[in-house]
């Protein structure tokens, strides 16, 4: 892995960046507000045209902005391809400017458009194109536009293919309050923004395309973006192949702490990782009863039965990473064991019960540390509703990087990964499948052990997040095409993680 490679993962930008972006591409380039409209409609009707090539008939609906507009100027070069389009729309008033102009064009011209009664349900077509809010959506959909969006999602049948945000996301948070297009297909104009990546918007979204309308990246030099994506496209640069003359002390020694009576499979898991994702050495320490059963399932791991914290110093001794938390439960143990790991200055990756712990004593100095919250223990660090942390989960994993002054990896749909002074980055891989007990222990190996191998040549904490992020949805998504996501298996991870953290040796 080299430093610094997160420099090239592409960003996305909040709503009202792309605005300004316009408005810099307006001045600059001398092109205006209908110029960019016309490349818009052109750019979805050509990616209609490329998904759906057998479509005929074409269903538009059409909002009363300039979203709208975008689906107006499609309409009218699908029915002048000879398409039978058709085109509901809200009882409101087009805006005034190229939102009317689009609408009007397509009306001289003898475009079919009706407003949308409830009762009289959906036209049967084989696109709809959806066209009724993007990035000016400023509240929840009520009314008629509701009522539109529920019968896209219970009465019909034909694929979605959404303008620049499916209606009712939020483009910044990928927030909804339940109702939103959910579409097939998403085309993002000039930038991807943050929503379509994460949380509900990912969802909703679908595949995401993004089309810059022709505008040259450096209308957004002045611009903060508002995350980086980390897809898998990624991973054979961050993995070059091992140096010929490699040893395994070059590549770091991850100790993993937890399992408490009970709870050894989550520690099993959480080295199992370790080993597959490359660290050098890896040790376990925990409660004597399991490590009859991890050494007979990997003995490559050192396992040591650890009763108290007297017992875990030799071990932080001889480590280069703590992973605490899988198993840890939440007794006098655990907290004796994270109290002796958080004693050292060892990097570490903290999850499960060790950030309950944390949340309950509301520690704040984590030092050189990734922790790896999903939403409910990040509800808990944070002190606030489940709802408030998925309302904004960029924010949230902000927030929570801040008050914790460490890396942060939310996990969840779009897992986000924020540190101190780091544009976030968003994960685009996973799946539902991975919503199961066990998976968050084998991110916190797959962590650990980046982390690990990265030392001491100095990668951060926060690429070793993101990195680690990345393989593990990755792994999880081809876990997932060899068999289906349901009944997937967290250990259904380990040849996979090995694999893609070897894409070079495979190619
Ligand atoms: N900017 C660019 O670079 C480019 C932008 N382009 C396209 O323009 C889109 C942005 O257009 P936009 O600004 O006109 O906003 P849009 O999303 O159509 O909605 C605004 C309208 O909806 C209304 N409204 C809002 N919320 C509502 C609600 N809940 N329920 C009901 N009504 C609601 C709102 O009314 P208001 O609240 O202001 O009274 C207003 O009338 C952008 O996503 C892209 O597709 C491209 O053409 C190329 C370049
Ligand atoms: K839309």
């Amino acid at each position: 892995m080299r430093n610094g490679f997160l420099h090239d993962l592409p960003k996305v930008h909040r709503s009202a960046a792309v605005r300004v972006a316009e408005q810099v591409a307006m001045s600059r380039v001398g092109l205006d507000e209908d110029d960019l409209m016309a490349r818009a409609g052109l750019a979805a009707w050509r990616l209609l045209l490329d998904r759906w090539p057998e479509a005929q008939r074409i269903g538009v609906v059409c909002g009363p902005g300039n979203n709208g507009g975008d689906g107006y100027v499609l309409a009218e070069l699908a029915r002048s391809s000879g398409r039978h389009v058709f085109v509901l729309r809200l009882g409101d008033e087009v805006k005034a400017g190229a939102a009317r102009r689009a609408a009007e064009a397509y009306l001289l011209a003898g475009g079919e458009a009706a407003t949308f009664v409830v009762d009289d349900g959906l036209p049967q077509v084989d696109v709809w194109v959806d066209a009724l809010f993007g990035i000016g959506l400023h509240r929840a959909l009520e009314g008629a536009a509701a009522d539109l969006v529920a019968a896209l999602d219970h009465d019909n049948a034909a694929p979605i293919l959404a303008l620049d945000i499916p209606s009712g996301v939020d483009a910044d948070s990928g927030h909804h309050d339940g109702v939103a297009v959910r579409a097939d297909v998403t085309l993002a104009f000039i930038a991807g923004k943050p929503g379509l990546y994460t949380g509900r918007g990912r969802v909703a979204a679908g595949e995401v395309v993004i089309d810059t309308l022709g505008l040259a990246d450096h209308v957004f030099d002045d611009l903060e973006p508002a995350a980086c994506i980390a897809r898998i496209a990624a991973l054979p640069r961050w993995f070059p192949p091992r140096a010929r003359d490699a040893h395994k002390g070059r590549f770091g020694h991850v100790l993993c702490i937890g399992g408490d009576r009970g709870y050894g499979g989550a520690l099993a898991l959480c080295a199992e990782a370790a080993l597959r994702t490359g660290a050098g050495l890896v040790s376990a320490a925990t409660r004597a009863e399991h490590v009859p059963a991890l050494l007979a399932r990997r003995p490559e791991c050192m396992t040591r039965a650890v009763d108290d914290a007297s017992e875990l110093q030799p071990l932080l001794d001889a480590a280069s990473v703590i992973a605490i938390g899988p198993g840890l439960g939440d007794g006098e143990w655990g907290a004796a064991m994270l109290d002796a790991a958080l004693a050292t200055d060892l990097p570490r990756v903290l999850d499960a019960d060790a950030l309950n712990a944390i949340a309950r004593r509301d520690a704040r100095t984590l030092g050189d540390a990734v922790i790896t919250p999903h939403p409910g223990e990040a509800a808990r660090l944070l002190g606030e509703t489940v709802a408030e942390v998925e309302r904004d989960r960029v924010q949230a994993a902000r927030r929570l990087a801040g008050r914790y002054a460490c890396t942060v990896v939310l996990k969840g749909a779009g897992s986000v990964i924020a540190a101190p002074g780091e544009i976030p980055a968003i994960v685009d891989a996973g799946n539902p499948g991975m919503a199961t007990g066990g998976m968050g222990d084998v991110l916190t190996g797959t962590i650990a052990a980046l982390l690990a191998q990265g030392r001491p040549q100095g990668l951060s904490c926060f690429e070793a997040a993101v990195c680690g992020a990345l393989l593990h949805a990755a792994a999880g998504d081809a876990a997932a095409r060899d068999g289906g996501e349901r009944g997937l298996l967290p250990s259904d991870l380990f040849p996979q993680l090995r694999r893609l953290a070897n894409p070079v040796a495979r190619a």
